[in-house]
């Protein structure tokens, strides 16, 4: 067996002690090669006809067969080994078809083993072995090519030879003189022979190459295995290419950063970013996080460590390894139990709210006997400028705790509350984190502002992340989306304010403790405006009580003239607008003290902004004053009904719902069924039109509580009478005339009193609500319970008995 070393014979090293050397005489020729011939087995590779090759000879079979050529005539089989790891070979490993080839040179190794240089010379089949001992010895017939000479072939030649040539360019295993050789055959049989025997390709398909005697088969094989190695070597190319630029890129930023180091080092800056991480590492250490967190600050803290400092994303991991450690994890502020203290610190800030004040001592109280106490959830609910948020405050300042306020008006965006996941770019924390961060404690009196104007779209429904926050059973660790990690709320003491309880989604409210603040009278706000008020806007605007001095009667015009309100916001910023104005005139020095009558309002607020106008707009029959409530507490409102020549329709305009559309049929479908009892002459209704109308500005929360109001104004219409300016009223309507109970019975009371109103009448089943009424309230106002519509005439027209007619509204048709 033959190994095959060298595909290039010039370069075997053939030195003096060669054996054998070809005479010119020897030169292979066709003609002369014998029928019979030794065969040689060869491994790994396939000698074709006109190519060199070196070969091993390794065995002493091999060697024995080697002697016997040299000595004879030096032709032998060269015959490819089916499979290369075959030892003691039969003839069935071998293959049919082999190459005759001469013995150029051999070569006697110190091994006994030998190298030869052998030529093909010619295809060749093996017909039949004839000996098998020492050595193979085969009859052979000789093939000829079958070779036409027409364009073909020509091209198949031309475009095989421009393929390899290009081949050779990108192998950098072949040796670039072998274009030349390539150029220079002539013959298209040899030109096949010399690609195939270059090729990096099996033994089989070389076998292939060889098996074909026919030159156009044998060229159309070699083109398409040319082809598939180009394919083969231009990936390797392009993988090679990808590698390179990659490891290019590496080098390169590798040398930009240590060209960076070294200007750092330079410049002083050389371990800035080591004085980082230890900042940062110790900020972790100190803000005392609980494990979860903790892992998670270490994971960043070793993602940063790797990044580069002008990316973006190490900006975006800097500021949340910034938040993390910033965040009041272990920072608890020590409450102050001390009740009386507490009361006290309430009591200078607020005048009344008694239940609020209660309610937060309660709490105390019980906090000094059960240290792990989970705070309460409270909900102020009442008109504006009630104090609810200023009482909030004062409730943090009488425990001792910090204060944070966040408004829900207008949240819609879920993330608002729970924050943005960090893969989205500029992603925040939700507001509470944010919140918590700022007031720099885990246990603040948390104010929620309006949760009555959350509002919910496709962003997601923000009440459902707050469910979350005020659930004392949740609270406890809180997902906010950006940070990623759960806070714990337990501690914080939650209060959220709304100016109406009935937006506040069911489930929220479910979860709080529902504290009214109805809005005061005007004894209680002159009170209110000398206590507080007044002092606080002195203070201000750097007044004081010698320099000014605001008389009770001014404060009562302010209230009666300038305001018309549950709270007390305008009022105070009434006086502040007065402080101003006094403040001038002392500083300019044109006045050393001022003293503020009711007179003097008009130069400094004003024309008056408010009018009694329930005196005015009842003057005509057909108008009724009725009592809603509304967005800002209580208020009166006018209800308007008139008629025209129709058909007996009726129409209702202005701030109507649903309900008051009801309602209103319901009054007239009652009086129309009621007409001889409530004393009415007039019968004509299906030659006339009705029109109700409530004017703007009035949009009354509970619908069905115009409904009396509204059957007063048809029925004063249809009576020809004015009803009583002093008279107001409120009370659901049933259609046999029953009148049914309302809700926001004080704040109605209180808006009739603030109006001038000194009767008012309710709805029997009203009557308990009374108590809320302050004191002094009823004590100025006469109060009429009523169970049917009919009991309420002799009330509004002031008399038992239909009172005079006064003018003709309509005539008969
Ligand atoms: N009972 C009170 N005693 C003293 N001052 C009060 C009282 N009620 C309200 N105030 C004062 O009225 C002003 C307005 O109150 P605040 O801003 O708390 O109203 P609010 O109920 O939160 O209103 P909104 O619903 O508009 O938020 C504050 O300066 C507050 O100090």
């Amino acid at each position: 067996m033959a190994d095959y070393k060298d595909k290039d014979p010039l370069e075997s090293k053939v030195t003096s002690s060669l054996e054998a050397s070809p005479a010119e005489e020897s030169k292979p020729d066709k003609l002369k090669i014998p029928k019979e011939m030794p065969v040689l087995p060869v491994k790994d590779t396939v000698v074709f006809p006109g190519m060199v090759a070196a070969l091993s000879v390794v065995t002493e079979r091999d060697i024995k067969l080697l002697n016997n050529v040299l000595a004879a005539n030096r032709f032998l089989a060269l015959v490819a080994q089916k499979d290369k790891d075959i030892r003691g070979v039969k003839q069935s490993d071998l293959y049919d078809y082999a190459t005759a080839a001469v013995v150029l040179q051999m070569l006697r190794m110190p091994d006994n083993s030998a190298k030869m240089l052998v030529q093909g010379v010619s295809r060749i089949k093996i017909d039949e072995y004839i000996q098998t001992e020492p050595y193979f010895k085969a009859k052979v017939a000789i093939l000829e090519d079958i070779i036409e000479n027409d364009m073909e072939t020509e091209a198949l030649a031309r475009n095989a030879a421009d393929q390899f040539i290009r081949m050779i360019s990108m192998a950098p295993s072949l040796p670039e003189e072998l274009k030349i050789a390539i150029v220079n055959i002539d013959s298209p049989s040899r030109l096949a022979d010399m690609i195939a025997s270059h090729l990096n390709i099996g033994v089989p398909e070389k076998q292939q190459v060889l098996e074909a005697i026919n030159v156009k088969a044998r060229l159309q094989k070699v083109t398409a295995l040319i082809t598939s190695e180009m394919e083969v070597l231009e990936m390797a190319t392009k993988i090679q290419s990808q590698v390179k630029s990659e490891m290019e890129k590496g080098q390169k930023e590798y040398y930009l950063r240590q060209q960076l180091k070294a200007i750092q080092e330079e410049l002083g800056e050389g371990d800035e970013r080591a004085i980082e991480v230890k900042e940062l590492t110790k900020k972790i250490e100190e803000a005392k996080m609980p494990p979860e967190a903790k892992k998670e600050a270490e994971r960043e803290l070793s993602r940063l460590v790797k990044m580069p400092s002008a990316s973006a994303e190490y900006t975006v991991s800097r500021t949340y390894l910034d938040l993390l450690v910033a965040l009041p994890w272990a920072i608890t502020t020590t409450d102050n139990l001390d009740i009386q203290a507490a009361r006290k610190v309430l009591d200078e800030d607020h005048y009344d709210l008694e239940k609020v004040k209660e309610r937060i001592l309660e709490y105390l109280a019980v906090r000094k006997l059960k240290q792990d106490m989970k705070g309460p959830i409270l909900c102020f609910v009442g008109p504006p400028g009630t104090g609810k948020t200023s009482v909030g405050m004062s409730i943090a300042r009488a425990i001792g705790r910090k204060f944070v306020r966040m408004s829900l008006g207008g949240v819609r965006d879920e993330a608002e509350i729970r924050g943005h996941r960090r893969t989205y770019i500029g992603a925040l924390p939700g507001r509470i984190i944010q919140g918590l961060r700022k007031v720099g404690s885990n246990n603040p009196v948390f104010m929620l502002d309006e949760i009555d104007k959350l509002g919910a779209d496709f962003r997601g429904d923000p009440s459902a992340a707050l469910l979350e926050v005020l659930d004392p059973e949740q609270n406890h660790s809180f997902s906010d989306h950006y940070l990623d990690v759960p806070f714990d709320l337990s501690k914080v003491m939650f209060i959220t304010t709304a100016n109406l309880l009935d937006p506040i989604p069911p489930a929220l409210k479910d979860r709080m403790e529902v504290l009214e603040l109805p809005g005061y009278t005007a004894d209680e706000k002159v009170f209110i405006a000398k206590q507080f008020t007044i002092p606080k806007q002195l203070k201000e605007h750097g007044l004081t009580n010698e320099q000014i001095t605001i008389v009770d009667d001014a404060i009562k015009t302010i209230i009666s003239d300038y305001t018309r309100e549950a709270g007390i916001r305008n009022l105070e910023r009434e006086i502040a607008h007065i402080c101003r104005k006094v403040a001038k005139d002392i500083a300019s020095g044109e006045k050393k003290s001022v003293t503020v009558t009711a007179d003097m309002l008009h130069n400094l607020l004003g024309p008056i902004k408010f009018f009694s106008e329930a005196a005015e707009r009842t003057s005509e029959a057909g108008v009724a004053t009725g009592l809603a409530w509304t967005q800002a507490g209580g208020d009166i409102l006018f209800i308007e009904a008139t008629l025209m020549p129709g058909t007996g329709k009726l129409l209702l305009t202005g701030q109507l719902g649903d309900v008051m559309k009801e309602s209103a049929q319901a009054a007239m479908s009652y009086i129309r069924a009621k007409l001889a009892k409530l004393g009415i002459t007039f019968k004509d209704f299906n030659k006339y039109d009705f029109h109700i109308h409530i004017p703007a500005g009035a949009i009354p929360k509970d619908g069905p509580s115009a409904g009396v109001t509204m059957a007063m104004a048809l029925i004063s219409l249809l009576k020809e009478t004015p009803i009583l300016s002093n008279v107001a009223m409120t009370g659901e309507i049933t259609l046999r005339g029953r009148v049914l109970p309302v809700g926001g019975i004080k704040e109605k009371v209180l808006a009739a009193k603030r109006a001038g109103i000194t009767t008012v009448i309710l709805p029997k089943r009203n009557e308990k609500d009374l108590v809320e009424v302050p004191e002094n309230a009823k004590k100025e106002m006469n109060f009429v319970f009523v169970e049917k519509v009919d009991e309420m005439l002799p009330i509004v027209f002031g008399t038992k008995e239909p009172a005079v007619k006064k003018k003709r509204i309509f005539s008969k048709v």
